[in-house]
């Protein structure tokens, strides 16, 4: 059996980029589920294991390979050597072997199951299982293969019981024929805690597309190095036509959420819970990052000014996690990825009717991020600081604008939760980056100003 291989992942987990819980120790890591999808030398293992730190356990998907000899353009994937079946092996991490890869777009195509694993395809959807796959090179929760620049198939890492959020989401717009999405093709089903659980989804690739998150940081180099004295209007690569256009696709997006999955309101009483909620989140956050108590009083200002909201706030299925690393410009229009919510948060509150307001809120966080995160560690960030503020609030106001002249909601009340949502996504992403990238920690504590309102 996989003698030796728990001991081996529980070394090499904590090293990815999509690992969860970095900066706690790995106490213990079970394989919960093992499926050979393919036999021989290679072998593709597909495994599902538990990750026990302290008294949390998370769960990830691995597709492990193994080979009696590891060529050269497999080295950097080596997890180590272990032992299968009684021979000596050499497991790997199979994203990075084209060879197996292919056993995953076959298994879509063909519609296959093979033991605890279900294969998808879209109805009418049409697949080439001879197309090669390679790891997109991305700054990642989950990691990405793309076929032949035809599909990109997203496996899910940390994993949780249930449909995910995504597939249910890119299936409903689809079949409301929505432009604003790429077009699903087939995903992948296990059993997770005993429920059936997506396991990976695979949509077209928007090959020619680019991404928002950089082109708004060419838009913000170009101002920066402006000659002084030049306004982001005026400057080369202004980004707010854009920041507008994407605006109008937001509220289109959430135009048909509206239309295709149920909607509500959040009465008084619940937004009472909703401010009880985001304080204690605040609570757990100054727990993780001690620091971000410093500026904490103005988080907590913004959430108890939601009990002003007095007619209640309708609800319906959002984004979650909405950003500008979430956009994708092709030359027709915006397109909008990864509608899984908040990695980490439990699934029923993912899927949870939410204001509409959680997705302007994410995205006029990023246009802050955008803005600021080439100021960390520049000699001049000092000087920079008055440009930075100006870019963010021209395309904060551009989006929101777009936003409006598409019909999106903006009143006085919306006003208010999306102040109370932008402080909280903030607060959340105090807490990822003091995980994950230190150094960009001063992008979210610079939200904490006081009487800054939207825009
Ligand atoms: N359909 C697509 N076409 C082209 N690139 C894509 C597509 N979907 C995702 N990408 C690229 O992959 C990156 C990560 O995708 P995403 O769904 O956000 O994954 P994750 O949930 O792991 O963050 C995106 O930022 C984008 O650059
Ligand atoms: O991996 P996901 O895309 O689902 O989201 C997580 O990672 C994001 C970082 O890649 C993080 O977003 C934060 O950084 C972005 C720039 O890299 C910035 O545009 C976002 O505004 C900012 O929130 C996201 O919060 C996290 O859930």
């Amino acid at each position: 059996m996989t003698r030796g291989l728990p001991d081996l992942l529980a070394g090499w987990i904590t090293g990815q980029r999509w690992f969860a819980g970095k900066g706690h120790a790995v106490d213990a890591l079970a394989i919960d589920s093992l499926t050979e999808l393919h036999g021989g030398d290679p072998a593709l293992l597909h495994l599902i294991v538990s990750v026990r730190q302290a008294d949390r356990r998370t769960r990830y998907q691995l597709p492990i390979g193994l080979r009696a000899e590891l060529p050269g353009r497999l080295r950097h994937a080596l997890i180590g050597a272990c032992t299968w079946r009684g021979r000596q092996r050499y497991a790997y991490d199979a994203v990075h072997d084209h060879v197996l890869t292919g056993r995953l777009l076959a298994g879509m195509a063909d519609e296959l199951t093979v033991g605890a694993l279900r294969f998808h395809r879209v109805p009418g959807a049409e697949i080439d299982p001879t197309l090669r796959g390679s790891v997109l090179t991305a700054e990642q929760s989950n990691t990405s293969l793309v076929f032949g620049e035809a599909y990109i198939c997203k496996l899910f890492r940390q994993l949780t019981p249930g449909v995910s959020p995504e597939l249910e989401i890119v299936m409903g717009l689809a079949a409301a024929g929505s432009a604003h999405i790429a077009r699903p093709y087939g995903w992948i089903e296990g059993d997770v805690g005993g429920e059936p659980t997506t396991l990976a989804i695979m949509q077209e690739y928007l090959a020619g597309a680019a991404e928002g998150w950089t082109m708004a940081l060419a838009s913000v180099r170009d101002l920066y190095a402006s000659p002084p004295g030049l306004s982001a209007a005026d400057a080369g690569g202004d980004f707010a036509p854009e920041a507008f256009r994407l605006g109008g696709a937001t509220a289109e997006v959430h135009d048909r959420l509206a239309e295709v999955f149920p909607t509500g309101s959040m009465s008084p009483r619940e937004i009472k819970a909703l401010i009880d909620r985001l304080h204690r989140k605040l609570e757990q956050a100054v727990g993780a990052v001690p620091r971000l108590a410093l500026y904490a009083g103005v988080a907590a200002g913004a959430f108890d000014r939601l009990a002003g909201i007095t007619h209640g706030m309708p609800v319906q299925r959002v984004h979650g996690d909405y950003h500008l690393g979430q956009v994708l410009r092709t030359p027709a229009d915006w397109v909008v990825l990864d509608f899984e919510g908040e990695p980490g948060q439990p699934l029923a509150e993912r899927r949870a009717l939410d204001s509409p307001m959680r997705d302007v809120a994410g995205m006029l966080r990023s246009f802050d991020y955008a803005a600021r995160h080439l100021l960390v560690g520049h000699p001049h960030a000092d000087a920079l600081e008055g440009r930075a503020r100006e870019w963010s609030e021209r395309n904060r106001a551009a989006f929101l604008e777009g936003y409006a002249a598409a019909g999106g909601p903006l009143t006085g009340d919306d006003m208010v939760m999306l102040r109370a949502l932008e402080m909280s996504k903030a607060v959340y992403e105090v807490v990822y980056e003091a995980r994950n990238r230190p150094d960009w920690l001063p992008i979210p504590l610079a939200a904490f100003t006081p009487g800054r309102d939207a825009p």
